[in-house]
C-alpha cells in the first residue's frame, strides 16, 4: 500500500486471553470479538432489587483482535505499513495503550521480552527486521540507522541508554523537536537495534536509580530515525509504551506523590487523545503543550504522519471498568474518524434497505448503551476487514529468520550541540543559565507558542472545537523578530536572575506558565463534563424505563395513584438534580475557556509591548555604538538558529565522530 493512501490513524484493539491466576479464580471472560473491527464487553450489573443483569457495550475499531491473534498479525496489519511508510518520508508513531497486564509488553517485546530468541516476535523486533530489510534496497543504499530510548516519568525525560540522565527537550519555530543530550546509538543491524532495545528496557525496569519503582507509570518511547548519506533525517519512527492506563486514575490516593504520577500521566493520556484527534481532523495547530509527552512527540503530529494505536485489554469481569475506560478512550481517539466514514456506511446500509445511518449508529455507540450491530446485514455487506495486505515493498521479503541476539551493549554517541553548549541561547533571544530549569521550561513554552503562532491562525481546539491558544495572530513580525544583541538594558530574565523583581511580576513568563496551568484545567475539565453527560445519558435511559414501568402499573385497575405520584416525583426531582450538575459544570469550563481566550488576548498585548521594548533598545544600543555579545557568532533569527543547530547536528565531524561513541555497562 502507497504511504499516501494509507489512513492518518488507525485505531485497534487487541485482547488477551484470560492467564492462569484469573482461571483459578474463577474470573469471567467478559470481551468478545464480533467481527475483525467490533469488540463486545458483556458487563455484570445490579439491579435495585439486587437481581443481576448483563449490560451490552459495543466498539468499533479498525481492527479488533481477539485472544487467538498472533503478534505477526497484529503487527502486519497495522504496524509493517506505516515502517514502509518512515521510508518514504512519514513520521510514524505506534502506541501501546492500556491498562497494566493488558498485554503491552507482549505487543511491544513478544512473549518474553529477554528471550533472545523469540517464537512470536513483537513488535520491536518485527519492525527492526523489516527496517533492516528495507535498508538493503537499493532506493536507500547509503541510509544510517539511529535508536533512542527515554522515560518520561513525573514530566521529566531520562536517557534509558545513559544511566536515566536527565534530558531536556527543545522545539524550534519549524516543530521540530530535538531532546539535547539524548544518546542515539548507531544501529548497522537488527540484531544491534535489538540489543539497544533490550538493553534501554532493562535499564527502564530494573535501573537502580529510578526514582519509581514501577515501569508501569512511566512512558517509555524508543525513536529510530533514518538518516541519508547526507546525515540528515529523511524518517522517523517512534514506538511509545505507555504508562498504565489505571494509573491516572491514581488521583484519589492517599500518598501524595502517588497522586501527583497519577495526575501527571492523566494529563499526558488526555492531551495524546486530544493530538490524535486534532492530527486526524488535519487541524493547523495541534495543543501539544498539555503535557511533556505530546511535546516530545509534536514533531509526529504535524505533517506527514502515520500514528496507530493499539489498546491493549483484559478479559477479566474483575477488570471490566478499567477495560471500559481503555476501550471509550481508544473509541474518543477514533471518534472522528466514524465521522468521516458516515457517508460510505450509511450508502452501504441504504442499500441493504436499512434506514439505520453510520451516525445514527453512532450516537448509540458513544452513550454505551445496547448492542446496535445490524445483524439482518447479508454477510458480504458487512463490514469486513481486508486480509491484511503486506506493503508491496515487503513482498519480495523473503521469510523471517529468527537470529539469536547477543547481549553486547550496544555502542552509542551522545547528541550534543557544541553550538547550543556555547551559547546557552535559545529561544527569543533571552540569555538563560544552563542550570536555571525553570528558565529553560519558560523558554519551551515561549518556544512552543511561537511555533504555534506560526502560519496561518485559522485556529484549533485543546477539545472539540476550541481555539488553539495563542493561534490568532498573523505572526510574521514575529518570527522574523531579532533577539536583542545588547547588554545596556537588561531583559526580562536578567532581572528575574537578579531577584530584582519577584517572578509573579514577570509579563511573557508569567502568562505562559498561567495559561499552561489553565489549558491542563481545561482539558481535565472537558473530560469529566463528557463523562458526566454519558453517565447523565445513561440515568435518563434508566430513568425512562422505569416511569415506563409505573405508567404501565398505574395504567391498571385498582393502582394505587398516591404511590405513582411519589414515585414519578422522585424521579423528576432526580433528573434535575442530575442536570443542575451538569448544568454547573458546564459553566464552569465554560468560563474557563472564556478565560483562556482573554489570557491569549494578554500574551499578544505583552508581546507586543516587549518587543517595542527590544526595538527601542536595539536602536539605543546601535546609537550607542555598543559592540554585540562576542558570545553570537552572528545576529541570526530564531529559526535561523535554531536551522543552524539542525545543520550542526548534521555535520559529520561532529556527533558521529568515533570519539563520541561509548560503551553503556554491560546489562
Ligand atoms: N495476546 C496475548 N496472548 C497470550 N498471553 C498474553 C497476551 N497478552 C498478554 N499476555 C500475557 O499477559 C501477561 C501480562 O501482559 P504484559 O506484561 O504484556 O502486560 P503489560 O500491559 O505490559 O503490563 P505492564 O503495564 O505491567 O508492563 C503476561 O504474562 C503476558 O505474557
Amino acid at each position: 500500500m502507497e504511504a499516501q493512501s494509507l489512513p492518518k490513524i488507525r485505531v485497534v484493539v487487541r485482547k488477551r486471553p484470560l492467564n492462569t491466576k484469573e482461571i483459578t479464580k474463577k474470573d469471567r471472560d467478559i470481551l468478545s470479538v464480533e467481527d475483525p473491527q467490533t469488540m463486545v464487553v458483556q458487563e455484570v450489573k445490579q439491579k435495585v432489587d439486587l437481581s443481576k443483569f448483563i449490560e451490552k457495550h459495543t466498539f468499533t475499531f479498525d481492527n479488533a483482535f481477539g485472544e487467538d491473534a498472533s503478534n505477526k498479525e497484529v503487527y502486519q496489519t497495522c504496524v509493517q505499513p506505516i515502517i514502509a511508510a518512515a521510508f518514504e518520508g512519514a513520521k510514524v508513531s505506534c502506541f501501546a495503550y492500556g491498562q497494566t497486564g493488558s498485554g503491552k509488553t507482549f505487543t511491544m517485546m513478544g512473549p518474553n521480552p529477554t528471550a533472545p530468541e523469540q517464537e512470536h516476535p513483537g513488535i520491536y523486533l518485527q519492525a527492526a527486521e523489516d527496517i533492516f530489510f528495507l535498508l538493503r534496497e537499493p532506493a536507500y543504499s547509503g541510509y544510517t540507522i539511529y535508536c533512542s530510548l527515554f522515560e518520561i516519568y513525573c514530566g521529566k525525560l531520562h536517557d534509558l541508554l545513559n544511566k536515566r540522565k536527565e534530558v531536556h527537550a527543545r522545539s524550534d519555530a519549524k516543530e521540530r523537536v530535538k531532546i539535547m543530550g539524548l544518546t542515539e546509538a548507531p544501529c548497522d543491524t537488527d540484531e544491534e537495534l535489538m540489543q539497544v532495545i533490550n538493553y534501554g528496557l532493562t535499564e527502564r525496569t530494573t535501573g537502580s536509580t529510578a526514582a519509581n519503582a514501577d515501569s508501569s507509570r512511566s512512558h517509555a518511547i524508543m525513536q529510530v530515525v533514518l538518516r541519508n548519506e547526507a546525515n540528515k533525517i529523511v524518517g522517523k519512527m517512534s514506538f511509545i509504551d505507555l504508562a498504565g492506563s489505571e494509573r491516572g486514575a491514581d488521583t484519589s490516593e492517599s500518598n501524595k506523590k502517588t497522586r501527583q504520577d497519577g495526575a501527571e500521566i492523566n494529563k499526558s493520556l488526555l492531551a495524546l487523545k486530544e493530538c490524535i484527534r486534532a492530527l486526524d481532523k488535519d487541524q493547523k495547530h495541534t495543543p501539544f503543550r498539555g503535557s511533556k509527552l505530546t511535546q516530545v512527540l509534536k514533531d509526529s503530529f504535524i505533517g506527514n504522519c502515520k500514528t496507530v494505536m493499539i489498546a491493549n485489554v483484559s478479559p477479566g469481569a474483575s477488570c471490566c471498568e478499567n477495560t471500559l475506560n481503555s476501550l471509550r478512550y481508544a473509541d474518543r481517539v477514533k471518534e472522528l474518524k466514524n465521522e468521516n466514514r458516515d457517508k460510505s456506511d450509511s450508502l452501504m446500509l441504504a442499500r441493504n434497505g436499512s434506514h439505520t445511518t453510520k451516525k445514527e449508529i453512532k450516537k448509540q455507540h458513544s452513550f454505551q448503551t445496547t448492542t446496535i450491530k445490524n445483524k439482518n446485514l447479508p454477510v458480504a455487506l458487512q463490514r469486513q476487514e481486508p486480509t491484511p495486505v503486506e506493503p508491496e515493498i515487503f513482498s519480495k521479503k523473503n521469510k523471517r529468520s529468527m537470529r539469536p541476539k547477543t547481549s553486547q551493549a550496544p555502542k552509542v554517541h551522545q547528541n550534543k550541540s557544541p553550538r547550543y553548549r556555547n551559547s546557552n541561547r535559545v529561544g527569543n533571544g533571552l540569555q538563560i543559565n544552563s542550570k536555571t530549569n525553570n528558565l529553560v521550561e519558560i523558554n519551551e513554552n515561549i518556544q512552543s507558542i511561537q511555533g504555534m503562532i506560526k502560519g496561518p491562525s485559522s485556529g484549533t481546539h485543546y477539545a472539540t472545537e476550541k481555539k488553539m491558544p495563542f493561534a490568532r495572530r498573523d505572526s510574521n513580525k514575529q518570527m522574523s523578530h531579532r533577539a536583542p544583541t545588547f547588554q545596556s538594558k537588561k531583559s526580562l530574565t536578567d532581572i528575574q536572575m537578579e531577584g530584582e523583581i519577584e517572578p509573579e511580576s514577570l509579563g511573557l513568563e508569567k502568562i505562559c506558565h498561567d495559561h499552561e496551568s489553565l489549558v491542563n484545567l481545561i482539558l481535565q475539565e472537558e473530560e469529566d463534563l463528557l463523562g458526566s453527560h454519558k453517565k447523565y445519558i445513561d440515568d435518563i435511559v434508566d430513568g425512562v424505563k422505569k416511569q415506563m414501568v409505573i405508567l404501565h402499573e398505574v395504567d391498571k385497575p385498582g393502582s394505587n395513584i398516591e404511590e405513582y405520584i411519589g414515585s414519578l416525583d422522585q424521579m423528576l426531582l432526580h433528573n434535575i438534580s442530575i442536570a443542575t450538575k451538569i448544568r454547573k459544570q458546564l459553566k464552569t469550563f465554560e468560563c474557563h475557556l472564556k478565560q483562556e481566550e482573554e489570557l491569549s488576548q494578554k500574551f499578544y498585548e505583552q508581546q507586543d509591548e516587549d518587543m517595542q521594548q527590544n526595538d527601542t533598545d536595539e536602536m539605543l544600543t546601535e546609537q550607542m555604538g555598543v559592540a554585540k555579545e562576542k558570545d553570537y557568532p552572528e545576529d541570526l533569527h530564531d529559526d535561523e538558529f535554531m536551522d543552524d543547530l539542525y545543520d550542526l547536528e548534521v555535520t559529520p565531524s561532529e556527533p558521529h565522530h568515533e570519539d563520541n561513541l561509548i560503551a553503556p555497562p554491560n546489562f
